[in-house]
């Protein structure tokens, strides 16, 4: 259900993160961890975020929600309804506009009671009643406390905590690993119903297949960078329908692709890549690849390769 012509939710251009650091004694150096990452969230629509692990995507959930740590300098442009976030509005849009579904239930507080935990500082008892008939969670889990949960309960408590208020932005970080797997498709129901409500949904996972089950369109993060997004569709297609050679990296390593895996490694945060970030394990890399690389838009897509057709 995404609207043309309607402006995003999420805009984010240009964005990136970099850690001071003191090196040995009093030197300071800047660690870039993500550098020129551009992203668009329409209303009523999951954009799943997929790439290895240390490519930028939690760091960039906590700069959208305005929690990283004090060293770290953020540069680009953030925008949520149109409107710059500055701190203060992060501070002001925190937990109730822009929500986090925690990857974990240790995110909840051991000695509280679950009602209490749903409600938070701003649900009313009547939108809590409301949330725990929506997640099929009985009065009775009101009193309880989380060691007291099943699994698939727990992972309703965290995403009712998360939407009992009117969040236009909800992120999910990692929501499934180690979840049962019907319980990991019932949280992925969860958050297309809310897209389909007209929220919108950034859905962070390692997962290529799962993002290709619940998304409408992906983004793949390699290195700090956003390397290519794309409808849904493509990544289900496949290889020829993609327009990256990581995306396709990732696309053969999918077990139903034969599990083709790539030789080397992403490059170290912090590490300047003066051309494509990709290029040391690119098949297809020529002398151009060195040079620094635009993000164009190609067939109905965005990508960030001189090479892409
Ligand atoms: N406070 C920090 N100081 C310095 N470097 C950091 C800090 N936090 C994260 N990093 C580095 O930034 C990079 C991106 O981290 P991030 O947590 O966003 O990765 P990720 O894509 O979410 O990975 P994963 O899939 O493992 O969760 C990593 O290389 C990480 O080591
Ligand atoms: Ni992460």
């Amino acid at each position: 259900m995404v609207k043309d012509g309607t402006p995003p939710i999420l805009e984010i251009e240009n964005l990136a993160v970099s850690f001071r650091q003191y090196e040995k004694g009093l030197r300071q150096r800047e660690l870039e961890v993500i550098s020129s990452l551009s992203i668009q969230i329409q209303a009523g629509e999951i954009l799943a975020i997929v790439g290895s692990s240390g490519s930028g995507k939690s760091l960039l959930a906590h700069a959208i929600l305005g929690i990283l740590p004090s060293n770290a300098r953020v540069s680009g442009s953030l925008k949520y309804r149109g409107r710059e976030l500055t701190s203060s509005r992060q501070e002001k849009l925190r937990g109730r506009e822009l929500v986090l579904v925690p990857q974990s239930v240790t995110y909840l507080d051991p000695l509280m009671k679950i009602g209490a935990q749903v409600r938070g500082t701003n649900g009313s008892a009547e939108a809590q009643r409301r949330v725990f008939e929506k997640y099929q969670l009985g009065s009775e889990t009101e009193e309880m406390y989380p060691f007291q949960l099943s699994g698939g309960m727990a992972r309703r408590v965290l995403v009712a905590t998360a939407v009992i208020g009117a969040a236009g932005l909800i992120i999910a970080d990692e929501p499934t690993p180690g979840l049962h797997p019907a319980v990991a498709e019932e949280t992925m129901r969860h958050l297309r119903a809310l897209a389909d409500e007209g929220r919108s949904v950034m859905l962070i996972t390692h997962e290529l297949d799962l993002a290709c089950r619940v998304a409408d369109r992906i983004a793949v993060f390699y290195g700090g960078t956003t390397v290519e997004v794309a409808p849904v569709a493509d990544f289900i297609q496949g290889r020829e329908a993609l327009r990256h050679p990581y995306s396709k990296a990732l696309w053969n390593a999918l077990p139903q692709n034969g599990f083709q895996a790539i030789p080397g490694s992403q490059p170290y945060a912090g590490r300047k890549v003066s051309g494509c970030v990709f290029a040391a394990r690119c098949q297809i890399k020529t002398e151009e690849c060195n040079r620094p690389v635009a993000f164009q838009e190609l067939r109905g897509g965005t990508v960030r390769c001189c090479h892409a057709t």
